[in-house]
């Protein structure tokens, strides 16, 4: 006997690539989608369908962790969230999501701003809210507080963003992220149905080389986000803020300059402002950033920590194999980690949402 599969009456395609945030000297500003996709299908079927209300499959990392309930998984919480600001209390039933996450969790390619990218996509769609994707940034700003990586998954290629600062009237409420003081993580009950203010985050798109690959070299550990934040200092000193300043300004263009500069990039991506201070979390990394030079590796143009890490994003136009080798050996060595790493490209398009 053969059983045919429901027909859904409508279904979609969520994608949103992978970021990697800072890029050296832009902590909490420089974002660049990378080419490795967090993918929702999503179907919904009609009422009288013989199927469960809700039913969530996952597939690629993080598969054995990553819960599947509504109220628990990034993804979906995010989406009721979203639709909860709209008076729409659940999803439509009968609903069936299929994920499919090849982004490494906790190592520094924004594996959560995705889900949460994905999740405000999913809401939106769901909810056929047509947002915008200005608005739809306002929404990823209330839970993944630091606009580097979800700009970027949402907007695509190189994006520099900021927080607006809002007016005291709206910071005396509760919820309201700002600037330094967002606390990461306040979704569901916390953040209620409350809608976020307007215009939260603020991008622009800067020019990519397209010769320009990112290398990125993943060890076998995850460090949360959060606890890479934890260690980072309240204040800073004037020549350190000056020296990330310098070089953001100038990364801004180099890298969008064809053939790069490799001496002016190398130079632009140093970093006084989070690196030094999530060195002892990540055995090799000073080791890593000072050996693996342009003079050495040719092709190289510049290498940082890729947002908090542990993975390290290596810019470079030639020498892949090399550059990725050198690194893995360090960690190998020095911390006795297993690596894997990825040549990607800088994609242009951010997250997409695509009837199927
Ligand atoms: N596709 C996903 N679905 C559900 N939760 C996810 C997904 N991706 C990431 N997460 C959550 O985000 C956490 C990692 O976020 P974070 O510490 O910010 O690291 P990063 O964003 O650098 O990968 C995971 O431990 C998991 O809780
Ligand atoms: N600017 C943030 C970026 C975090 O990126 P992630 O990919 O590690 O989540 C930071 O450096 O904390």
């Amino acid at each position: 006997m053969t059983t045919t599969a429901p027909v859904p009456v409508r279904s979609f395609r969520v994608a949103v690539p992978c970021s990697t945030a800072n890029i050296g000297p832009g902590f909490d500003v420089l974002g660049i989608s990378l080419s490795l996709y967090l993918v929702l299908d999503v179907q919904i079927f009609s009422p009288t369908t013989p199927v469960p209300d809700f039913a969530m499959t996952y597939s690629g990392e993080g598969a054995a962790d990553v819960p599947l309930t509504p109220e628990e998984n990034l993804t979906t919480k995010t989406a009721l969230y979203v639709l909860s600001t709209h008076n729409i209390r659940e999803f439509p039933k009968p609903l069936r999501i299929h994920v499919h996450n090849p982004i490494p969790l906790g190592r520094g390619l924004g594996s959560s701003g995705a889900a949460v990218v994905a999740g405000v996509a999913l809401g939106d769609a769901l909810g056929n809210l047509k947002l915008g994707k200005d608005r739809m940034l306002d929404y990823c700003l209330m839970i993944e507080c630091h606009p580097d990586n979800v700009a970027a998954a949402l907007i695509g290629g190189f994006v520099a963003s900021y927080l607006r600062e809002p007016e005291p009237a709206v910071t005396e409420k509760p919820n309201i992220p700002h600037s330094e003081t967002l606390e990461e993580g306040r979704i569901g009950k916390e953040l209620g149905a409350q809608q976020p203010p307007v215009g939260i985050g603020h991008y622009v798109r800067l020019g990519w080389a397209k010769e320009i690959k990112a290398i990125a070299i993943v060890p076998q550990f995850e460090i949360a986000t959060a606890k890479a934040r934890a260690v980072l200092p309240k204040s800073y000193e004037r020549q350190d803020v000056i020296f990330n300043l310098q070089r953001l300004a100038v990364l801004t263009t180099a890298l969008g300059c064809s053939p790069p500069d490799a001496d002016l990039i190398y130079q632009a991506m140093q970093d006084k402002v989070h690196q030094p201070y999530r060195k002892h979390l990540i055995p090799g990394l000073p080791e890593i950033l000072t050996t693996i030079t342009p003079s050495k590796y040719p092709g190289l143009l510049g290498i940082c920590l890729s947002g908090a890490g542990p993975t390290i994003l290596a810019l470079a136009t030639d020498n892949f194999v090399q550059i990725a080798t050198a690194a893995q050996e360090v960690y190998q060595r020095v911390g006795g980690f297993d690596s894997f790493y990825k040549v990607l490209d800088v994609v242009e398009d951010g997250a997409t949402c695509v009837d199927t």
